[in-house]
C-alpha cells in the first residue's frame, strides 16, 4: 500500500514506458573501440558534508546530461575489500587467506536477481547481493557495501534537490531509497578474457544512481548519439544514473539521462588480470510504482517490479534492441 499525498496522481498506468529506440553498432573489441572512441570528458565531484560540489562551473547539469561522472572517493573509505571480493568472488577455494573472498559460485542466496550469473552471451559472470543478504559477506565487504549505497544516496538526494523535485514527494517516488530504504544491491563483475564474445550488452540501468568502481578502460557509454569510453581515474567512483531517475525527470526543463553503456570485449595475454569491477545498484522497493514529475505532480508510469523485470531481460539476453 502506498501512500499517496496531494502531489502524488493515482495509480493508472499507461501501457508503456517505452522511449525512442537507438542503434548501436555491434560491440567492439578492445583495440578497435580505443581507436574508434575517444574518452569522454566526465565532470569531477565530491561530497563537502552532504552537498556534492563540482570541479567546474555548470559541472552538475553537464554530468545529468551526459549521464555520467566521477565522484571522489571519500577519505577513510576502505574499497580493498570490494576490490578483492571482485576478483575473487568466482574462484574455487584454496586454502589460503583470500578463501572468505571466494566459493561464490555456488552461494545460494534467498530473492529475487540475486546470487551467481553464468550470463551465456558475454564474458562477465556476476554475484549479485541485496542488502538485506550482506550478512552473507565477508563483514569488510558488507561495510564498504554500506559506504557506496550510502554515497549513492546522498547523489539520488543532491539530484532532487538540483533538479528541484518537491521534497515531501521524494520518498515516494523513489520508493523509499531517499530515506535509505528501497532496493540497495551489491554487484560484482568479471570478465572472462577465455570466452570471445562482447563484455557485455550495451544496456541501462534501471534504478536510481549506480556507483561504479573500475579499474580499466572497457566502458563505452552512448551520451548525444556519440559513443565514448567512460574511463576510470585512480581516486574515484563512476557514478552513472538509471532509468527511473529518467523517466522521473523526463518532463523537467533538466532532464536526467540514464544512458546506454557496455563493456568491449577483453582479449587474453600472458601476465594480464582478467577485467573486474563492482557496482552498487539503487532501486525503488519491488513493491513500488515509477513515476514521471510534470508541474508539480507525480504521475504513475508503471509498477517498479514490471519496469524492472522489462529492464532486467533486455539487459542479459542475446536481442541488439535496446
Ligand atoms: O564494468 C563496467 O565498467 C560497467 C559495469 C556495468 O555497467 C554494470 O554493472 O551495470
Ligand atoms: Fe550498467
Amino acid at each position: 500500500m502506498t501512500t499517496a499525498n496531494s502531489r502524488t496522481a493515482r495509480a493508472h498506468f499507461h501501457p508503456t514506458t517505452a522511449r525512442a529506440p537507438v542503434s548501436l553498432p555491434p560491440m567492439p573489441g578492445e583495440q578497435q573501440a580505443q581507436a574508434a572512441y575517444p574518452p569522454v570528458d566526465l565532470e569531477r565531484s565530491w561530497f563537502d558534508g552532504d552537498e556534492l560540489l563540482f570541479e567546474r562551473e555548470g559541472g552538475f547539469d553537464r554530468a545529468l546530461a551526459k549521464g555520467f561522472f566521477l565522484l571522489r572517493i571519500p577519505d577513510g573509505l576502505d574499497t580493498g575489500p570490494g576490490d578483492r571480493f571482485a576478483a575473487h568472488f568466482h574462484e574455487d577455494p584454496a586454502s589460503d587467506d583470500l578463501d572468505p573472498y571466494r566459493g561464490y559460485r555456488h552461494a545460494d542466496v534467498p530473492g529475487t536477481y540475486q546470487g551467481y550469473f553464468d550470463r551465456e552471451h558475454d564474458q562477465w559472470e556476476n554475484f549479485y547481493i541485496e542488502r538485506v543478504n550482506w550478512s552473507l559477506l565477508p563483514p569488510e565487504v558488507t561495510e564498504l557495501g554500506h559506504r557506496m549505497t550510502g554515497l549513492g544516496v546522498a547523489v539520488l538526494c543532491a539530484v532532487l534537490r538540483h533538479v528541484q523535485v518537491p521534497q515531501d514527494l521524494w520518498s515516494e517516488v523513489s520508493g523509499g531509497l531517499s530515506d535509505n530504504g528501497g532496493h540497495q544491491m551489491l554487484a560484482f563483475n568479471h570478465f572472462r578474457s577465455q570466452k570471445e564474445t562482447r563484455g557485455c550488452k550495451f544496456h541501462r540501468d534501471s534504478g536510481w544512481v549506480t556507483v561504479l568502481r573500475s579499474f580499466e578502460p572497457g566502458l563505452l557509454a552512448l551520451i548525444d548519439g556519440e559513443l565514448g569510453a567512460v574511463n576510470p581515474e585512480p581516486g574515484h567512483f563512476i557514478v552513472n544514473f538509471g532509468s527511473s531517475l529518467e523517466v522521473l525527470t523526463s518532463a523537467l526543463p533538466r532532464p536526467v539521462r540514464a544512458n546506454v553503456h557496455g563493456v568491449v570485449s577483453t582479449e587474453r595475454s600472458a601476465g594480464r588480470a582478467d577485467r573486474i569491477s563492482y557496482v552498487t545498484f539503487l532501486d525503488s522497493a519491488l513493491d513500488g510504482t515509477v513515476y514521471r514529475l510534470d508541474h508539480g505532480t507525480a504521475h504513475p508510469v508503471q509498477s517498479v517490479a514490471d519496469f524492472a523485470a522489462q529492464e532486467v531481460s533486455r539487459t542479459y539476453d542475446n536481442d541488439g534492441a535496446l
